[in-house]
């Protein structure tokens, strides 16, 4: 698990580094340079003959921008061409050495101060090195003009650290002007508003390079967020044992599906079956029979009407909520449920819109119980929120006081734990993007508890599982993953992993 920190922690670490270990600033940033070439190239996001213009400011970022086109004219790059954007007073020491390194080369410089008009862009691609994480309030004056100016010319950008303008913690908004950034190039962490969706109103990409700050240190920082690594995942992975048989791996109950919307049983029980369920039973409603016992042989079904006459206790977890809809039957059958509830939960879909309307049923979720709201979801059940950081720091407030652990989903899912700690799952991709993955993450989850992984262990696991299996489909090449395609691969992923 890697802490992620706010703005002013990375500053910190960044002062801890230089004071702790031996290399200088000016060093550190020499690093800094040199591995955002190295990604670039990587990525094949600059070519030697294009021309490119790179926008400095003159405090650390613009020293950034300084070295990285020193760098690359000695990498070989010859159309390059320097703004440097000198609006604040202020410049930093390593700027200054920066410029002073450059200014024997020959490399085109233009400096602006506030008065001065600004040309026209004849450069193909944009260094985005004005402002980084020293942004201190919204753009405004000529800094607003200048990037106004930038995103006018519509052309390709990438930025050093942040996008110039974009927060890097905090609420995000879409009247914030910022340098729009085709791809960002983020310093040893992705900053936490790189995770919120409203992020995509400043940029597209970003990737995270390793500049050597001081990681113990970074370690010890408070944080509220943590990324989900694929250390986590392969840490909490169990393998299947020897001599083991389905009675090892638990029995999974899915309450699901309604007379049209089948499909979300399905896609459950079947992502249920991938994930390692011992055994597996969907409740489902009688119409639904044939669908099941054609799809998934390995499955069992029972009747809504036979549920609860027969022992609860001969299933291991439960998962309710998939394509169940809404009637006064099914609010019903959750207050049933949850009467006395004796073992692992999740809860999806619309069981969740029934807790929504019947808060008193929160008291009686088993603790623990996993909740995997979407965004809308979330916002029925806790109220409103125009911010996604706001609606984050809700859910942990709400899996603390709750003691539940609640999966808010998205491209970034953020895991609250009753611990108050935030985790981040990073896989996952627009390709998946499309109805039905939700009930595959039920199912999977379900399936995690029923084999005796701790509610935390299969949130985390789940989670990344999930989207690790929508990422490789998507690296052979599919535009779009569909669910049941992603539960095909699941089992692959984990022998994988
Ligand atoms: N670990 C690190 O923190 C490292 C940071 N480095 C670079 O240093 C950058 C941060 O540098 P600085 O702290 O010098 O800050 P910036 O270069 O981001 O900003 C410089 C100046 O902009 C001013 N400013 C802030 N908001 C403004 C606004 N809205 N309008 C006008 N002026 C505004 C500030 O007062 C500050 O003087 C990072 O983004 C990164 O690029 C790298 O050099 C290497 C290591
Ligand atoms: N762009 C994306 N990147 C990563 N994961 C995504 C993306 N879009 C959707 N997902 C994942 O797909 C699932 C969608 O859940 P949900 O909205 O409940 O779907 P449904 O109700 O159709 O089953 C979530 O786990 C979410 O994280
Ligand atoms: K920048």
């Amino acid at each position: 698990m890697q802490n992620l920190l706010t703005a002013s922690q990375m500053r910190e670490a960044d002062a801890y580094t230089i004071a702790h270990e031996p290399i200088a600033s000016i060093d550190l940033m020499e690093r800094a340079a040199h591995a955002f070439i190295e990604r670039s190239l990587a990525l094949s996001l600059i070519k030697k003959d294009q021309s490119i213009l790179i926008c400095c400011g003159a405090g650390n970022n613009g020293g950034d921008g300084l070295a990285i086109a020193r760098q690359l004219y000695e990498e070989g790059f010859s159309a390059l061409h320097i703004w440097i954007i000198h609006y604040n007073e202020r410049q930093s020491a390593d700027f200054k050495t920066n410029l002073a390194r450059i200014e024997t080369l020959p490399i085109s410089i233009q400096s602006f101060a506030q008065e001065d008009e600004l040309p026209m862009i004849e450069q193909s691609l944009i260094i985005d090195a004005m402002l980084g994480s020293g942004l201190n309030k919204p753009l405004s004056g000529s800094w607003l003009k200048v990037v106004q100016h930038l995103n006018q010319a519509k052309k390709k950008v990438i930025a050093v650290d942040i996008p110039t303008g974009m927060p890097a913690d905090g609420h995000l908004m879409r009247s914030m002007t910022a340098l729009f950034a085709h791809e960002v190039i983020s310093f040893q962490r992705p900053k936490i508003n790189f995770l919120f969706p409203e992020s995509a109103y400043f940029m597209k990409r970003f990737h995270v390079v390793d500049i050597g700050l001081n990681e113990d240190f970074i370690a010890r920082q408070a944080s509220d967020f943590y990324e989900i690594t694929s250390n986590d995942a392969r840490a909490i992975y169990k393998e299947r044992r020897p001599f083991s048989h389905k009675g090892t791996y638990g029995h999974s109950l899915l309450i699901a599906g309604s007379e049209d919307t089948m499909g979300a049983a399905l896609l459950c029980a079947e992502a249920c079956l991938y994930t390692g369920s011992g055994l597996t039973s969907a409740c489902i409603p009688k119409t639904g029979l044939t669908a099941l016992n054609t799809r998934l042989p390995e499955v069992m079904a029972i009747s809504r009407e036979a549920l609860f006459h027969q022992p609860l206790k001969q299933y291991t977890a439960m998962a309710v909520g998939p394509g169940l809809g809404k009637s006064q039957e099914i609010s019903e059958l959750m207050k049933r449920l949850l009467a006395k509830p004796a073992m692992p939960m999740v809860i999806d879909a619309d069981a969740l819109n029934v807790l929504a309307e019947n808060q008193q049923l929160f008291d009686r979720l088993p603790p623990d119980s996993i909740l995997t709201p979407h965004m809308k979801e979330f916002d029925r059940l806790f109220g409103e929120h125009s911010y996604w950081y706001d609606r984050v720091v809700k859910a942990r407030e709400e899996a603390q006081q709750r003691k539940l652990i609640i999966v808010l989903k998205n491209q970034y899912t953020f895991i609250a734990l009753p611990n108050g700690r935030i985790l981040v799952n990073f896989t996952g991709n627009p390709a998946m993007a499309s109805g039905g993955m939700g009930d595959a993450l039920t199912g999977m989850l379900v399936a995690l508890l029923a084999q005796g992984y701790r509610a935390e262990e299969a949130a985390i696991l789940g989670c990344y599982l999930h989207g690790k299996s929508g990422d490789l489909l998507a690296e052979t090449g599919m535009a779009v993953v569909p669910a049941n395609v992603l539960i095909q691969n699941i089992s692959k992923v984990m022998g994988n992993i």
